[in-house]
């Protein structure tokens, strides 16, 4: 379902404002409508067979389309399968359904006008910059000469000067990238496809070569035209984009493609930039909570049948412990109005996204209220957070059984056991049902964490054994 929002001025489905638009990166925005299609996906769909011959369904039913002269940021959480649907319109892995096309054609290979960046840099540690940087070129047969003169401009053109002679591990993480742009750029790609290029690189590092992605993108030079960009983080898309493709997980699927009309350049610390965070925010967890809205209808019958249940729709727990969730909530109730979202990740010197697990955690046990951007605590929040330490574990063990399904799962197992123990490797097996062993291990991990702290149950790893707490029983 397309998520629509009305209540942001800054973000609305319709064509770009161009009076807003106060650089020259006007003209070379896409006013859609007038554009012309670079790289459309219609109805991707993408499945993985896993180890065990199960098909692992990643992406399900994707259109969308990168315009001229646009800049389209795909969000999404951990997961969601951002990185295979870029690597789907760079045609480097084929779509299991549905088709791309470059310039009107369908692909059959690898897409002839995209060149990638990565978050990794994947440079060859044994050449210098400039060989690096020629590398594309000399894979498409461009003469030595000409070879040289396009890499020594593209080197130029992203403050590489000087080190055309440097090796990669004599530069820093941000020089580096510099080089993995560079090496893009030389291709003159129609577009630029860039996979979590800045997560890697220190916050200031990776604010500075924003600035200069956006500067050589504004320039008019033409050497970057369309831009698409995988991120995590919801700043660096408003900051970046024309419009925010927002992806939902299990499978990864559109659930709101946002323009995003600030003016250029972008300021971080203004009240509608803060805004629009809050609102692509808000797309984001609004999916999880609707997702999470199946668990509370559900009637619990059987073990299997309890633990398929508690891993439907939300497919996890935030792994936040109870510990951090009580922080969190300590600094809220600082603020007796509730606090935005921008401000608080602000307060904590991290970014929104980092935050993610903590209020999710405190969303899903009815601690916390999270609208549109702003998180307050609930009455049952406010009272765990002015609770002494015992009250504070029976409110806690109150909330996680009956806003959590596995918790509450794992309570029933026990107290329907004749000794009030189970193993450990019993709930974990019904894990794996819905969720890969890896993650099995952890949602395990996670529960105990809350089910100990909440003195509802206890774990023996020596023996693998669950009891019921004494308090619970
Ligand atoms: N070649 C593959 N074989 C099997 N599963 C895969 C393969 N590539 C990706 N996946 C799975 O597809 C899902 C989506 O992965 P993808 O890397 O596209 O997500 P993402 O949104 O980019 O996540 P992140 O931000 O963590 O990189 C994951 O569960 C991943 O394990």
């Amino acid at each position: 379902m397309k998520n629509t929002l009305t209540a942001n001025n800054n973000i609305d489905n319709s064509v770009i404002d161009n009076t807003a638009v106060e650089n020259t990166a006007m003209e070379n925005t896409a006013v859609k409508g007038t554009a012309l299609p670079v790289i459309t996906a219609n109805h991707v769909s993408k499945s993985f067979l896993t180890d065990n011959g199960e098909d692992l369904k990643v992406l399900t039913h994707i259109s969308m389309t990168l315009h001229e002269g646009e800049i389209v940021a795909i969000l999404g959480r951990s997961g969601a399968g951002k990185s295979t649907f870029l690597r789907i319109l760079a045609g480097l892995v084929p779509p299991s359904d549905g088709r791309v096309k470059y310039r009107g054609k369908p692909l059959t290979g690898p897409n002839p006008g995209v060149a990638m960046v990565f978050q990794t840099f994947a440079l060859m540690p044994w050449l210098t910059v400039e060989s690096n940087v020629e590398l594309g070129l000399q894979a498409q047969g461009v003469g030595r000469k000409e070879r040289k003169a396009a890499a020594l401009k593209a080197i130029d053109s992203i403050g590489l000067d000087g080190f055309e002679s440097a090796y990669p591990k004599e530069l820093s993480g941000g020089m580096r990238q510099r080089v993995g742009i560079a090496r893009a750029l030389v291709l003159k790609p129609d577009a630029l496809f860039m996979d979590e290029p800045f997560s890697a690189l220190d916050v200031l590092t990776a604010e500075n070569l924003r600035q200069e992605v956006l500067k050589l993108w504004a320039d008019g030079s033409g050497a970057l035209r369309s831009i698409l960009i995988v991120t995590h983080n919801i700043e660096e898309a408003v900051q970046m984009a024309d419009r925010v493709v927002v992806l939902g997980s299990h499978p990864g699927h559109v659930i709101a493609d946002v323009p995003i009309t600030l003016p250029r350049p972008r300021d971080k610390h203004t009240a509608a930039f803060e805004s629009t965070v809050d609102s692509l925010y808000a797309i984001l967890t609004g999916q999880a909570d609707a997702a999470r809205g199946g668990h509370r209808e559900e009637a619990l019958s059987g073990l299997q049948q309890m633990f398929a249940d508690s891993s439907q729709g939300s497919h996890s727990l935030p792994d936040a412990t109870p510990g951090g969730m009580a922080g969190l909530l300590e600094i809220v109730a600082d603020h007796e109005d509730g606090v935005d979202l921008a401000d608080l990740a602000s307060a904590l010197t991290f970014e929104v996204d980092d935050l993610f697990p903590l209020l999710d955690a405190g969303t899903l046990l009815g601690m916390l209220d999270v609208e549109e951007g702003h998180v307050s605590l609930t009455p049952a929040g406010r009272e765990w957070n002015d609770a002494d330490i015992l009250d504070s574990k029976m409110i806690f063990a109150r909330m996680a059984i009956s806003h959590v399904p596995l918790i509450r799962a794992i309570d029933r197992t026990l107290r329907q056991s004749k000794n009030g123990k189970v193993r450990g490797d019993l709930i974990v097996d019904l894990l794996r049902g819905k969720h890969n062993d890896e993650a099995a291990q952890q949602q395990f991990r996670i529960a105990v964490e809350w089910g100990r702290y909440g003195e509802l149950f206890d774990y023996d790893s020596d023996d693998d054994t669950l009891t019921l707490d004494d308090n619970a029983q």
